[in-house]
């Protein structure tokens, strides 16, 4: 192509560059075909590869900025201006400039800014580069048009990022539309755009341009593909028109991006934090006024307000709640599960239904052709010439029955008395069936169907016996119970059915096929065997044991769909089945009480359309349960989007791999349970941490509260609460790391945000009151003029406070017997020995006691301490005790 491809030669000359930005979708999808391309100085033959090379050096990728990986520059930004920072800079700054300025607390503030934004900038980082491997991983290629003369063009796959405006490109079912386009030639194109409205139902896309009014809905014209829809049956060449930032999908997610539809997780995370802040708000809203009367300094009450405040945000939280994700995130990458949504994680660990395709994902997806004969049981070749014939004329991807039907060795070498392809009916998941007609060397016109049993023989009226065609009535049985006996061991059936369409043809070039595929003739039968996993068995009965029920959404029929179940051990060996339904029978209970009800109760969906596949999900979601799906088919899309943890294999169809949370590199079974211990090993870290900082949040907050109110001086300066904050934030940020006790990961954890924040005390605040009546009464440290009593009265308080909340962290990991029954893992003992030690070091080493005006504590307060620990413990563990009792459970 030098120059322009363009085929309309009346126009000016074409710039390179299209005026793409000048005219958005709606104006191509105004604009006749062939006129389209030339303004995207295009050629329906497509670009050649020299323009389109220039082209991309001029648009740039054809990625969206949302899924860019972030720069390490903008990580950093983040990391540094997020909020939590903000507001400690605040307090930093009124350290700094009080009069005179507490630099040692301002020093403190800094370094905990600090140590938060290094952490979360390293682990953003970490993130990113995983999913920039990931994205490699997963390379998606698309088929486009190359220029190559006006009378040829070749296709070739590239990748995704590669296409240009201009390109054209080919669709088949499977496929995500990579690009926004102009449908140029359609082959009934039906196409989801559930990824954008939400809406199951496909829409029809045809390459007639919009008659319309321009102020038709964006996603009802009729010849426009958007980013991100996908194609469900048909095919399609397209005009590529806009691609990246210049998409539909582009402008919707910025707008999503603004407005973040947080999930029931995030919602949580979010209550824990406002309520963490709330605490600090109303501390200091009631310290300020008491210290303010009481001493008469206003400035210095609200200095020392807003210091203490300082370390009651919770600048470690969020940082802890992604690590955790992270981890299991990175666990899972381990074993060959690609996250790639991290929230998801969280969904795995309180999965409770576990819904799953047949093929390719229970079953060794090695579909083989078995047995090929006529209706009355005698091998047949001229039965699997009659299907090969159809599976050949199926343009695009061949699916499993279609690629077996071809490679099925022995008659292979007969195809070529086929006849030449006059056109194809596509297979949908909704008729189930797939015809083709050729114009075979003597000139007849033979319509050939090939599809599910019974929808094929609902349009058949007779049945060839020994070369005779005869009425179908009386042979129907027949037929129905030697299919039957095949379903029942296992062999899914494809019934093959002919017309001779001669009579009816016109070659007038724009005859419609539709609907000439009834009044067929049976010809004879397919049968297809495609044994369950070695796994599957063992894995079912595992995630049973676990608490996860698998139920099987199929398409295929439900003599099969019950053979593989019983295999499962998932139904009853018996005859009758209360646990199975088909589509049509859940169809009918659309709209009455008993839909979601029968739902629930069922094992075994059979027949299903992609929409019902969907509506069996959305029904369980209401009714409380958390709900997996697993599957790798075009078919499976709409129900892997909507449940709480999609999962499909890398292997699947380009929608299915879009569509899904996790991928799994593996097909291997084993490693769905695998999923669902990490889940809940996550999620039960997550919900210890939120424990604990809520508790020591809530703690600190009444201790204070309680302490301003007592005592004529202050129980802990705020440069030692915040180091003393720093220290146990660092003591939890190996808990992502922890174990979880066995009786948590043996049953499903849902999200119970209520439960974090029911109860937050757990009796924490006996040992801060046993250390100031110790301190008043004991010791006498009453005076607020004397130096030397406030720093021993602060240094007691100090060391209890960081001693006992590492210890703490142990005894509230757990529901059971800290250190006896249920040990930590080596990392949290190991960071809160640290932590402890550094404590005690701080307090006792004359230089570091100094500068946070601390003493090494006196009069066998070691002793005493020790006595209040174990007393600390035992009260800790009675409420744990109690607290288990009244609800039933611990984290
Ligand atoms: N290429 C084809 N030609 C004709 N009929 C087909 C073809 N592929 C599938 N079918 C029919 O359509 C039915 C549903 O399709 P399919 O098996 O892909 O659904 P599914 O829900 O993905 O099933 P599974 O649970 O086995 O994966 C099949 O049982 C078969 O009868
Ligand atoms: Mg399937």
């Amino acid at each position: 192509m030098n120059g322009s491809p363009c085929s309309i030669r009346r126009r000016p000359p074409p710039r390179n560059k299209p005026s793409n930005n000048e005219l958005d979708i709606k104006t191509f999808s105004f604009t006749p075909v062939d006129e389209a391309i030339c303004q995207l100085n295009s050629h329906r033959y497509g670009l050649t590869a020299e323009v389109s090379a220039s082209r991309l050096v001029e648009y740039g990728e054809n990625i969206l900025s949302t899924k860019k990986p972030p720069t390490r520059l903008m990580i950093a930004v983040r990391s540094f201006c997020a909020w939590f920072n903000i507001l400690l800079l605040i307090v930093a700054i009124m350290s700094a400039i009080s009069q005179p300025p507490d630099w040692s607390s301002f020093t403190i503030v800094m370094i905990t800014i600090v140590l938060a934004s290094c952490i979360q900038f390293f682990q953003d980082c970490a993130g990113t580069a995983a999913a920039i491997k990931l994205q490699a991983a997963i390379l998606t290629t698309v088929c486009v048009r190359r220029f190559e003369s006006a009378e040829s063009h070749n296709n070739v796959m590239i990748d995704q990022k590669h296409l240009v405006p201009g390109d054209i490109l080919c669709v088949d079912p499977g496929d995500t539309i990579p690009a926004d386009c102009i449908v140029i030639e359609a082959d009934d194109l039906s196409i989801s755009q559930s990824s954008l409205t939400g809406e199951s139902e496909p829409q029809r896309k045809t390459s007639s341009y919009q008659m319309g009014e321009y102020g038709t809905e964006a996603l009802e014209l009729e010849n426009v593909l958007y980013m991100g829809t996908n194609v469900i049956s048909g095919h399609g060449v397209a005009l590529v028109v806009k691609t990246g930032d210049d998409t539909y999908i582009a402008r919707i997610m910025k707008q999503l991006n603004q407005r973040q539809l947080l999930t029931v997780f995030q919602r949580g995370i979010r209550l824990v934090t406002w309520m963490m802040l709330g605490f600090m708000v109303i501390m200091v809203l009631v310290v300020i006024p008491i210290k303010g009367l009481s001493t008469g300094k206003w400035l210095v009450s609200l200095m020392f307000a807003s210091s203490i405040a300082a370390g009651l945000v919770p600048e470690m939280l969020p940082v802890i709640v992604n690590a955790n994700q992270a981890r299991g995130a990175y666990a899972l990458f381990k074993r060959g599960a690609i996250v790639q949504r991290p929230d998801s994680v969280q969904s795995l660990g309180a999965l409770s239904i576990l819904c799953s395709d047949k093929t390719g994902t229970l079953t060794n997806d090695e579909v083989t052709l078995s047995h090929c004969i006529d209706p009355l049981g005698n091998d047949s070749s001229s039965v699997l010439l009659l299907a090969q014939t159809n599976a050949m004329s199926q343009s695009g991807k061949k699916n499993a029955i279609d690629a077996a039907t071809l490679t099925h060795a022995a008659e292979t070498e007969k195809m070529e008395g086929l006849g030449t392809k006059i056109a194809e009916i596509p297979f949908t998941f909704e008729a189930r069936k797939a015809s083709c007609v050729t114009r075979t060397n003597s000139g007849r016109m033979i319509l050939t169907c090939k599809g599910a049993f019974e929808e094929v023989l609902s349009v058949c009226s007779s049945i060839r016996i020994a070369g005779d065609v005869l009425q179908i009535n009386e042979k129907r049985l027949d037929l129905v119970r030697r299919v039957r006996r095949f379903n029942a061991d296992g062999y899914r059936v494809i019934l093959v059915a002919t017309r001779d369409i001669s009579k009816c043809y016109r070659d007038d070039g724009a005859f419609n096929f539709q609907g000439l595929d009834t009044d067929l003739t049976v010809e004879g039968l397919l049968t297809f065997l495609d044994p369950l996993k070695d796994d599957a068995k063992s894995s079912v009965a595992r995630l049973q044991e676990l608490g996860v029920d698998t139920r099987i959404l199929t398409g295929d029929n439900l003599g099969v769909a019950l053979k593989i179940c019983r295999d499962l051990n998932l139904v009853q060996q018996t005859d009758e089945v209360s646990e199975a339904i088909t589509g049509a029978e859940l169809a009918k209970l659309e709209d009455t009480d008993d839909f979601h009800k029968t739902i629930k109760h069922c094992k075994v969906f059979a027949k299903l359309t992609p929409i019902q596949k969907g509506q069996v999900i959305d029904s369980l979601k209401l009714q409380g349960e958390v709900v997996g799906m697993l599957g790798d088919g075009i078919n499976d899309a709409i129900a892997l989007r909507k449940a709480d943890a999609g999962i499909s294999v890398h292997t699947a169809t380009n929608v299915a791999e879009d569509s899904a949370d996790i991928l799994l590199m593996d097909k291997n079974l084993s490693i769905i349970i695998y999923c669902v211990v990490i889940g809940r090993t996550t999620q039960g870290n997550t919900i210890k941490y939120l424990k604990m900082a809520l508790a020591s949040s809530f703690g600190n907050t009444v201790s204070i509260l309680a302490s301003t109110a007592w005592l004529p001086f202050s129980a802990m300066s705020a440069t030692q609460l915040l180091v003393q904050n720093l220290l146990f934030d660092t003591s939890l940020s190996t808990l992502p790391w922890d174990t979880v006790d066995e009786e948590y990961l043996a049953v499903p954890q849902p999200w119970r945000i209520w439960d974090i924040l029911r109860y937050e005390d757990h009796g924490i605040n006996t040992i801060d009151f046993a250390t100031f009546f110790l301190n008043w009464f004991y010791y006498g440290l009453r005076s607020g003029t004397d130096i030397g009593a406030i720093k021993a009265f602060q240094s007691n308080w100090f060391l209890q406070g960081i001693l006992s909340q590492t210890l703490m962290v142990h005894i509230l990991r757990t529901g059971k017997l800290p250190f006896v029954r249920s040990h930590s893992a080596r990392s949290v003992y190991i960071s809160t020995f640290l932590v402890s030690a550094v404590g005690i070091l701080i307090v006792y080493i004359p230089p570091i006691a100094n500068t946070l005006q601390m003493v090494g504590p006196k009069g066998m307060f070691d002793l005493i301490l020790l006595g209040l620990l174990v007393s600390f413990s035992v009260i800790l563990e009675l409420c744990k005790m109690l607290y288990i009792e009244l609800f039933k459970r611990w984290l």
